[in-house]
């Protein structure tokens, strides 16, 4: 039976959703998947930190008060946020990764996935800005040191996109996409038309923990851009960067907007494409549409997240499901970790 020592670096909703995952449900996993998990550390800016090789009580660590400095309530604790010792002296095997997604330039998350690869260590993350930003490196320093990177709650949280499209449709020439990759927005969008302001319903996505640290990232398509990109440089080998894609949001959809489509028979969706044309150019953009109700994805509202591949030989293939979530996020961890513990090393 294999046992993983993991270490939860940024302790938000996300790590915490999986520390609640691993005190609930490691006994099965050791039955059905065979492993379990050992959380070794547990690292956050806010939090601080601690590190017991013995391992930690997952449960209690689900439970801590979300207080600055809480995890020098624990045995052995401290209230900074040691990072590096975390990542690097804990005994981890794995690093689940989920602090802030920086749109900018992906740190320090990008850093804290270094320091782990170099290390030996796997990492899995839903951080999109190392993807994003710093993807092909870090796939080739990972290559470098034969542990795994995987990324798969970048995208579409734990509804299985990047692994599906990369596995399950090899091979069916997929030529572009259309997604709502945005849990927020969507959410937003939805709540609007059922009447909220603007402001209540991105407060509303705040406190169900769908949006970023910043909701501007999700309500001016930043976010979406960002997912955009990991999923053509995966799926189309597109090199895209960031100032690539044409990118807009939902923030000048007004309530009136909202009513005004409907009663043509249409809704405002936020929507992530990208196509390869003839030539083998990647054209990608992020901007809201109006789509006609009887449209595949006008049918998508709250935080489910939906996403249309074009491809050759099956035509559209679209997945749909959660888009943001700290329950559905953290599963995405787990299937990186159960992609990563099936995946044959030399
Ligand atoms: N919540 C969701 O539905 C989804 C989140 N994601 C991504 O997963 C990551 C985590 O999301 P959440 O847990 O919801 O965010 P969160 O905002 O609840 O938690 C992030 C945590 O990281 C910590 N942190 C920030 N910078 C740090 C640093 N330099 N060193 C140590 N800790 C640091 C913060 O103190 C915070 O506790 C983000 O990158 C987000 O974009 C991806 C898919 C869905
Ligand atoms: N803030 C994001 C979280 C997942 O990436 C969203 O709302 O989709």
């Amino acid at each position: 039976m294999t046992e993983y020592n993991i270490a939860l670096v940024g302790f938000g909703g996300v790590n915490r959703g999986l520390a609640q995952l691993i005190a609930t449900h490691n006994d099965s996993w050791q039955a059905t998947l065979g492993f379990s998990l050992k959380i070794v550390g547990v690292t956050d800016l806010f939090l601080g930190s601690v590190v017991d090789r013995n391992g930690l009580d997952a449960a209690a660590l689900a439970a801590l008060p979300a207080e600055k400095g809480a995890l020098a309530l624990i045995a052995g604790g401290t209230a900074e946020a040691f990072n590096e010792t975390v990542i690097k002296q804990s005994g981890a095997d794995i690093i689940a990764e989920a602090t802030f997604t920086n749109p900018v330039d992906g740190e320090p998350a990008a850093t804290f996935c270094r320091w782990a690869l170099e290390s030996g260590i796997h990492v899995v993350t839903t951080n999109k800005g190392p993807i994003a930003l710093h993807g092909a490196e870090l796939k080739a320093l990972a290559r470098r040191h034969n542990v795994a990177f995987e990324y798969e709650g970048a995208v579409m949280s734990g509804t299985p996109v990047i692994r599906l499209a990369k596995q399950a449709l090899a091979g069916s020439q997929i030529q572009g996409f259309e997604g709502i990759l945005n849990g927020t927005s969507n959410y937003v969008l939805t709540r609007m038309k059922d009447g909220m302001s603007f402001a209540d319903a991105v407060a509303q996505a705040q406190q169900l923990g769908y949006a970023e640290a910043d909701p501007t990232a999700d309500v001016e398509g930043f976010d979406v851009r960002l997912k955009v990109v990991i999923l053509a440089n995966e799926l189309l080998d597109a090199r895209l960067s960031v100032s690539d894609v044409m990118c807009s949001g939902i923030s000048g959809i007004s309530a009136s907007d909202i009513v005004k489509a409907h009663a043509t028979g249409q809704c405002w969706k936020l929507i992530g494409a990208a196509t390869k044309g003839a030539d083998g150019m990647v054209s990608a953009s992020v901007e809201a549409r109006l789509l006609p109700l009887d449209h595949p994805l006008a049918g998508i509202n709250g935080a489910v997240n939906a996403v249309s591949f074009n491809s050759a030989l099956l035509g559209a293939v679209t997945v749909s499901g959660p888009g943001a979530g700290r329950i559905e996020t953290a599963y995405a961890l787990l299937s990186d970790i159960i992609a990563l513990h099936t995946t044959p090393r030399q």
